[in-house]
């Protein structure tokens, strides 16, 4: 049974933008097939899920699992959720030849992504976040003109695996730009795990100076163990949108130790019992994290979704 929260700070309905098959997948050592993927992909729709982050068009050189673009692509144009627009499937393209491409495959939606810290932009994007932020301008500038919605990430908003600590007007300097340049969400990253809620909460409050609550995403790798304590705190600041990945797959290639980020199953298993909406069905969810989990021979990363199978 669903209860209904009885504290007014939190929303009643979240979005849940998934990461399983970009994030989740981007950093795993195992060959997994574009058929693979696909069946996935079709296994969240199944559950529910309404934004689901489908692929990369970055350098195979660099990202080689996301190297099947092209094919992921072409397959989702016969998805019926694709055709009718009742699915998103957003797709991260860090530069102009990246757009082009997504735009070739038919995107609807798709993202880039700075860091807040400079070490970072300049091991995962090969540039300083001034010339990240510069290579942005006319992939969004191409997108507008082609109707094309632009999500904007910033990273390593809570630490740096180079850094260290990240001041949280950097953080808000960068979300800010990405918002002025017109990315209609920005998606802020604790790329590392390492942030608690105070420090989720102070950063939150320093970006929604210039970017409106209702135009965050929080998106939280769960390293230590600290996501859904974050992502509590951000709910209550205002934040509806929610970055996860079924089965708690992944871990940045470029964030040395990172896990993945927080379960999906974990936080609508949360959400649940707080009564907020998510129009996710948490058995079938359990079943696709399930399903991914055995293609690569092993259990999820989720609290919940083991507990939920043991059941079973
Ligand atoms: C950004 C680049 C491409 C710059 O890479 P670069 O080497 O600086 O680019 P370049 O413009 O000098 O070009 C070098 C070669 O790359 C090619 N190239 C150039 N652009 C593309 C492209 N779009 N797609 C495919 N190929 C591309 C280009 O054509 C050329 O090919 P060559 O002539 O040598 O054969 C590279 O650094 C890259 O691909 N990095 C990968 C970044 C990545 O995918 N990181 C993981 C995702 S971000 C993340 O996970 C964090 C997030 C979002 O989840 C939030 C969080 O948790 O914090």
């Amino acid at each position: 049974m669903v209860m209904v929260s009885d504290n007014p700070a939190l929303p009643t309905h979240v979005k849940i933008v998934e990461m399983g098959p970009r994030d989740g997948l981007q950093n795993e050592k195992q060959p997994v097939s574009t058929e693979v993927k696909l069946e996935l992909i079709r296994r969240l729709i199944d559950a529910g899920e309404k934004h689901i982050e489908a692929t990369a068009f970055v350098s195979p050189k660099w990202v080689p699992q996301m190297a099947d673009h092209h094919e992921i692509m072409a397959a989702l144009k016969s998805f019926p959720e694709a055709q009718d627009g009742s699915v998103w499937f957003p797709v991260l393209t860090p530069n102009l030849k990246g757009f082009e491409g997504a735009l070739a495959g038919g995107a609807k939606e798709v993202a880039v992504f700075a860091a807040a810290s400079e070490s970072f932009s300049q091991k995962n994007i090969n540039c300083s976040i001034a010339e990240s932020i510069e290579r942005f301008k006319p992939v969004i500038e191409a997108a507008k003109a082609q109707g094309v919605k632009v999500r904007g990430y910033v990273s390593c908003v809570l630490g740096c695996p180079f850094e260290g600590n990240i001041a949280p007007e950097k953080v808000a300097e960068v979300a800010k730009a990405l918002y002025d340049l017109g990315c209609y969400e920005v998606s802020l990253g604790d790329t590392i795990g390492v942030g608690t809620p105070n420090k989720a909460r102070a950063m939150i409050a320093a970006v929604a100076e210039y970017v409106p609550t209702s135009k965050l995403a929080c998106h939280f790798h769960d390293t230590y163990g600290q996501a859904l304590a974050n992502i509590y705190a951000c709910l209550e600041l205002g934040v509806a949108t929610i970055d996860s990945s079924v089965a708690g797959l992944g871990g940045c290639p470029y964030a040395p130790g990172a896990t993945g980020n927080v379960a999906t199953e974990d936080v609508v298993y949360m959400l649940n019992g707080l009564g907020i909406e998510t129009g996710i069905d948490l058995t079938k969810l359990v079943d696709a994290g399930a399903y991914i989990s055995e293609q690569l021979g092993r259990r999820p990363v989720s609290r919940a979704a083991n507990a939920l199978l043991a059941k079973k």
